[in-house]
């Protein structure tokens, strides 16, 4: 910058003379000196611009030390601990939060922190009453937090009760902040019957670790972390044997660095609970402070009893993406590449089967200078020290190309492998720019499996780039993606200076921050780095042997390394529920709008489902919707006519363009409405969170029936269909099976019964869908009065071209329905396998029906009323003994 300006000054001063008509000859040879001198120095800083030649500053050296406490003896922590109890009682992964108002800061970490670790949290606001605790035997949570601990001791003793009765009968303990209950006034509390007292609101300095204790896991007991705390703290006192400092501190500004007796301020404590039976961790601060970031996870593993533990092995994966590629100026010299061997002897002995994957575009080699040149040839001449995988030949982005081109650049690649000597480890890949991993782009996917045997890759962007807490991974056509780390180093951080807040900025990253934090909360990491970041100021390697070193000063994580696919063996492993993907919509975001395929087009996705249940009338009413031009459904598809099930089977899994290609493409997209309907979405556990990913806007048709009719008809469906079980078994056999019946009998059973359940159904739907976009028809006005049932759908739907229908549907005498008008003679009525004819329903299955889904049914009208929603009549008829619910 200095150089630039100082060049622009020159500048001037050279056109002014050049203006200056009365110059004398001298004036003329200064001018021409002057000259001289600009164009050396714009040479220079078009030389310095580009990095030609030009000696630079050495690269940044790492300089984490490791502080610790030399006085103590007992700094050993029993790594092989899991803080489990040999108990067999049920209690679900999840924290319950109770805070004090509604989004506070303090609340707000905590609740990402948790994230962060995955575990689920309730939260309840401290005005409002105590949650309920246990479901039927199990505990429904894990730990109890207290954004502030007063509130825990002021408890009503009802409330107060509940909490220490669950936690002694679960075996739970109590993690709280203790903030004074009024920050203007209090500054100090003491808490008699637990013979503590508590300072609030002292600026402390420097936090050092206590000894081991059995609460420490992760954590390295004696380690002093220097400076000013953020924030003013609270400090415990106490002299009872129950209480077990977590951490020693000192009044900011009051002692030498020289006396270790000024740390005697304890900012963290353990209580093991000898006075009430009840461990407590309680944190004199927030998590702004990084270092409460590990107390709080070794808390919260020891308060749980080992259920919210992680484990103790941190696996590090370190992608170098871009090899051979960049311009001119970022790319590795020799001493580079001599750099990054002697860091990777380096970093093997600190992480267990470490070595850097190298992903390269052979499309770009001897692309730099001839200093870059002689880099590649040294990175290939040292070859086998590195895992080589693959990138696109020229790094193109393969969204934008046809599945011949990918495959065609892919084998091009392989070929510049193969011309060189390198071995690479095909069954990993990775796309330039994450592009056609997510939003997946089938083309790369079959085009990995076909040239390379790809079997894992990775990913920032499933499901989206942020939070990267909630980056996940997923399988697709066998492929394992697993989740990328970002760590801040981007193509274009060449120099310190290129990171945010420059070497400090990475450095405040590093030592507690957000790259600390990753590896903190994140057991299999895949770091993603890139060619220039080993180049030039060489951050890469400044970051990860400061990270590792930071990390094993602070805490007892074994770091490990493994190769890809054992990498993502390990992650699913580890994380099963990952494996099903959950497709997203590419245009709601646009990162990922931008690397998806141009010839696409969210106009293909349906704006209303009809979700179910079979055998309410919903093929009638697809066909009714289908008659507005403005409403267009699905294409047929092969297996099930005009159901694509796409969100309760397994074709969920041949992704979203399986999908969308049952979907035309509407000629008016702005007015058009696609729909679909598959009557088994209804009752599927998995169909609302899918839709609701895909189609958050989506509206949601329902219809609903007499259950226990529904059950006979679709009894009736399943002879028709030659189902052996039903044919072998009355519908009383069927509706009345035990649980000693056949399997086949009890599978039928259950398929016939559950679709009846309709308020479980419905509230599944509601925890994903706000209940204005979901529309209720009741079947039977289907069935008798379909023109008022299609006039309130199209309201529902806001569709544009009104549609009287009473012109076009008419009832048929001969059918016993509602058809199609085709002619003032001639209908058009569904065919025969819909409203065929069997004898009624017996009455013992009636009686048996009626008990069966009478609880249901009284829960669905008390959620229909709770929602200001008109009973259908069959429900009025169904519970005309019972008082009707208030709203
Ligand atoms: N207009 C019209 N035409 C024909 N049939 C009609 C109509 N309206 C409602 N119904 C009733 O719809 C029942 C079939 O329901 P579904 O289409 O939802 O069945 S399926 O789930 O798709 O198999 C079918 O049930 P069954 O009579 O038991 O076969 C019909 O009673």
């Amino acid at each position: 910058m200095l150089l630039r300006r100082e060049m622009f000054r020159c500048y001037n001063s050279v056109t002014r003379l050049l203006s200056c008509k009365r110059c004398s000859l001298l004036r003329s040879l200064v001018l021409i000196f002057a000259l001289s001198i600009v164009s050396s120095l714009f040479f220079l800083y078009r030389v310095m611009d580009t990095g030609l030649h030009v000696p630079r500053a050495n690269p940044p050296v790492p300089h984490i030390r490791c502080d610790s406490q030399p006085y103590s003896s007992n700094l050993n922590v029993d790594v092989s601990s899991h803080h489990r109890l040999d108990d067999r009682l049920r209690v679900a992964h999840r924290a319950l939060l109770i805070t004090e108002v509604p989004n506070s800061k303090n609340g707000q970490r905590i609740r990402y922190f948790l994230n962060a670790l995955r575990i689920e949290v309730k939260f309840e606001i401290k005005s409002k009453a105590i949650p309920t605790l246990t479901n039927k035997k199990s505990g429904r949570f894990a730990v109890i937090i207290f954004e502030n601990y007063n509130t825990y001791l002021d408890l009503d003793t009802w409330s107060r009760q509940l909490v220490d009765k669950y936690c002694h009968d679960y075996r739970i303990g109590i993690l709280s902040f203790v903030r004074p209950v009024d920050e203007s006034t209090d500054s100090f509390r003491h808490v008699d019957n637990y013979h503590i007292s508590f300072h609030y609101n002292l600026a402390l300095m420097d936090f050092r670790i206590g000894e081991a204790t059995t609460l420490w896991r992760i954590m390295k007991p004696g380690s002093i972390w220097k400076g000013a705390l953020p924030d003013t703290w609270t400090i415990f006192k106490s002299n009872h044997s129950t209480y077990q400092p977590l951490a020693f501190s000192r009044i900011l500004g009051r002692f030498s660095d020289a006396d270790p007796k000024s740390y005697s301020y304890v900012p963290a404590i353990f209580d093991e609970g000898r006075i009430d039976g009840i461990p407590k961790v309680l944190l004199g601060s927030d998590l702004n402070f990084w270092l409460n970031s590990i107390v709080m996870m070794d808390a919260l593993s020891y308060l749980s009893s080992g259920r919210l533990g992680l484990p103790l092995d941190r696996y590090i994966q370190v992608d170098v993406d871009d090899i051979f590629v960049g311009k001119e100026g970022i790319r590795m010299k020799v001493s580079d590449v001599e750099a990054l061997v002697a860091a990777q002897e380096r970093l093997e002995k600190e992480i267990d089967g470490f070595q850097f994957n190298l992903g390269y575009s052979g499309g770009f080699f001897l692309f730099g200078t001839d200093e870059e040149d002689d880099g590649d040839r040294k990175l290939i001449e040292y070859r086998h020290k590195f895992r080589w995988f693959s990138h696109m030949f020229r790094h193109e982005q393969p969204h934008k190309f046809p599945k011949e081109y990918i495959e065609s650049a892919m084998k091009l690649n392989k070929q510049f492998a193969e011309e060189n000597g390198i071995q690479v480890y095909g069954q990993y890949a990775v796309a330039p720019h994450h592009s056609g991993v997510y939003p997946v782009y089938e083309p790369l996917y079959s085009s990995w499996k076909e040239v390379w045997g790809v079997k894992t890759t990775s990913t920032e962007e499933y499901p989206k780039l942020l939070p990267s807490w909630k980056r996940r991974g997923f399988i697709h056509k066998g492929i394992m993606v697993l989740p990328r780390q970002t760590c801040g180093l981007f193509t274009t951080t060449v120099y310190s200076s290129d990171f945010r807040g420059g070497l400090a900025g990475l450095d405040s990253s590093i030592q507690g921050g957000e790259i600390f934090q990753t590896v903190l909360t994140t057991p299999i990491n895949i770091f993603m780095t890139h060619l220039s970041n080993y180049g030039n100021d060489r951050l890469a390697l400044y970051m990860l042997e400061s990270l590792v070193k930071f990390v094993k000063c602070w805490t007892n994580f074994k770091l490990l390394s493994l190769p890809p696919v054992e990498l993502g063996l390990k992650y699913f492993e580890m994380y099963p529920a990952d494996k099903d993907p959950i497709w997203t919509n590419p245009c709601d975001y646009n990162r990922h709008l931008s690397i998806w395929p141009e010839n696409k087009t969210c106009d293909k996705l349906p704006s209303f489902i009809v979700v179910g249940p079979q055998k309410t009338g919903t093929t009638a009413l697809y066909s009714f919707l289908s008659q507005h031009p403005d409403i267009v459904s699905n294409l047929p598809t092969p297996k099930h006519f005009e159901e694509i099930q796409f969100f309760n089977t397994n074709n969920y899994y041949l992704g979203l363009d399986w999908y969308m290609d049952f979907f035309p493409q509407p000629d008016k997209p702005n007015t058009t409405l696609l729909f679909e309907k598959s009557a088994n979405y209804f009752e599927s556990d998995l169909a609302p969170k899918r839709v609701a990913a895909l189609l958050p806007r989506a509206k949601i048709i329902v219809i609903l029936m007499n259950p226990a009719k529904r059950a006979y008809s679709w009894y009736q469906h399943m002879r028709n269909h030659n189902d052996p079980t039903a044919l072998n078994h009355t519908f009383y056999e069927v509706v009345s099976a035990s649980d000693m019946a056949s399997q086949n009998l009890r599978a039928l059973h259950n398929r016939c019964l559950t679709p009846g359940l309709y308020a479980q159904h419905l509230v599944r739907w509601l925890d994903f869908f706000p209940a204005k976009q979901i529309h209720l028809v009741d079947s039977d006005e289907l069935r008798n009065d379909p023109v008022n049932v299609m006039h309130l759908i199209q309201k529902f739907l806001h569709v544009q071209n009104y549609m009287d229908y009473s012109q076009h549907l008419r009832y048929d005498p001969a059918k016993g329905f509602f058809c199609q008008v085709l002619s003032n003679k001639q209908n058009k009525c569904l065919g025969k396998s819909k409203g065929h004819k069997y004898p009624s329903m017996d009455h013992r299955s009636e009686q048996h029906l009626h008990s069966f889904y009478r609880k249901h049914n009284i829960n669905l009208s008390k959620l229909l009323s709770s929602f200001e929603t008109q009973l259908p009549e069959w429900l009025t008829t169904e519970l005309k003994d019972i008082e009707t619910p208030k709203t």
